[in-house]
């Protein structure tokens, strides 16, 4: 939680790969007996082993790390000198997770979130491409239950205060012309300067057909209570209100300086400023700054995540309203900055 009045605790990342799992020099080998060494390729020990060699080939002393996470799935760990850290898993090229100096967690993750595939994780900043939906193919698109490979990683743009950047990219496989029948290419760069934190995403035509496309960044953000959330920023903002039924929403006016939340939200404010802000309820916010998204959708369930949904609420950068056209060879580029804030004067102050 930001700045919550609760301690915030750190866990940190589970090491590895653990020594046990690491293939064994050959002359070792000739010692052990056949049916344990059998026991050291599983898939688990592959996938440990797959982390380590992306460690080796993309960790960076103290800034850049390739680790085991939640489930075993491998993420990227970046640590700025600020003290602010920030998760990225490759499955759904997502951030999960995003600290303050202070440990103070910005991003929430559901408690229904698994780690195991079967479904996109639910939390974080999770991409919706190529379509926002709903639509034709399935919600929110497959982008972010796909894995994306790690491009490259970087910690050098200042020296005295090297900003640690992962780049990820997910390219058109059989799995996802099977679901949308185009070649693409997505370069998202995930990056830590001092307490923000930055995306820059790239949609790219590698076919020679032209395509369109929508999409999100579906970021959850953890609040001290639904009830004491504020967003700026949506002030005479048309909006698309999904609410009582997704698929034929009502088109309306934001009258309000101030959005609160007493229900059920989905809503799609078109073509907002460059900045929104959401006021987490604590005396602090989280700003969002964008180039590139078009729309804002908020988002929060009410009742229908009961165990859930009084501690977040998703406000997410879209380009959802009008379709990107690619042409063949061209390209989409936005880019989104979150960063924390201390409010002069909270709407709510505790009791
Ligand atoms: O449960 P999912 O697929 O992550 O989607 C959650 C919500 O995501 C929001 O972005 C949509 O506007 C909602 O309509 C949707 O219910």
């Amino acid at each position: 939680m930001l700045l919550s009045y609760k301690q915030a605790s750190y866990t940190g990342v589970r090491q590895c790969p653990s020594p046990q799992l690491q293939p064994w020099p050959l002359s070792r080998q000739a010692h052990v007996p056949k049916r344990r060494r059998t026991c050291i390729f599983t898939p688990a020990a592959a996938a440990t082993q797959n982390i380590a060699k992306l460690q080796q080939e993309y960790g960076i002393a103290e800034h850049v790390q390739v680790v085991e996470g939640q489930g075993g799935l491998p993420k990227v760990v970046l640590s700025h000198s600020s003290g602010t850290k920030a998760e990225v898993y490759l499955y759904g090229g997502l951030v999960l997770s995003w600290k303050q100096p202070s440990g103070d967690e910005v991003l929430f993750t559901r408690p229904d979130a698994v780690f195991d595939k079967s479904k996109p994780i639910s939390g974080g900043i999770p991409h919706c491409f190529p379509q926002f939906g709903p639509g034709k193919i399935q919600q929110h698109g497959f982008a972010r239950n796909c894995d994306w490979e790690i491009a490259s990683t970087s910690a050098d743009l200042q020296p005295d205060e090297r900003d640690p950047e992962v780049e990820l990219v997910l390219t058109d496989s059989d799995f996802t012309r099977s679901i949308w029948p185009h070649p693409f290419k997505a370069a998202y760069s995930v990056s830590l300067h001092g307490d923000s934190l930055r995306t820059d995403l790239r949609i790219i035509n590698t076919g020679d057909q032209a395509f369109d496309f929508t999409a999100a960044l579906h970021s959850y953000f953890e609040v001290l209570d639904i009830s004491k959330a504020r967003i700026r920023g949506l002030k005479g903002l048309q909006y698309l209100d999904k609410t009582p039924d997704p698929n034929n929403p009502v088109e309306k006016k934001e009258e309000r300086e101030v959005v609160s939340i007493d229900g059920p939200m989905d809503a799609v404010f078109l073509s907002p400023g460059d900045y929104v802000e959401l006021d987490v309820g604590t005396g602090a916010a989280v700003s969002i700054s964008s180039s590139g998204w078009e729309d804002v959708v908020v988002w929060n369930p009410w009742d229908a995540m009961p165990a859930s949904y009084e501690k977040f609420c998703c406000v997410e950068n879209g380009k959802i309203a009008k379709p990107v056209v690619l042409q063949p060879g061209s390209s989409w580029r936005a880019t989104q900055e979150l960063n924390v804030i201390i409010l002069d004067t909270p709407d709510f102050v505790e009791d």
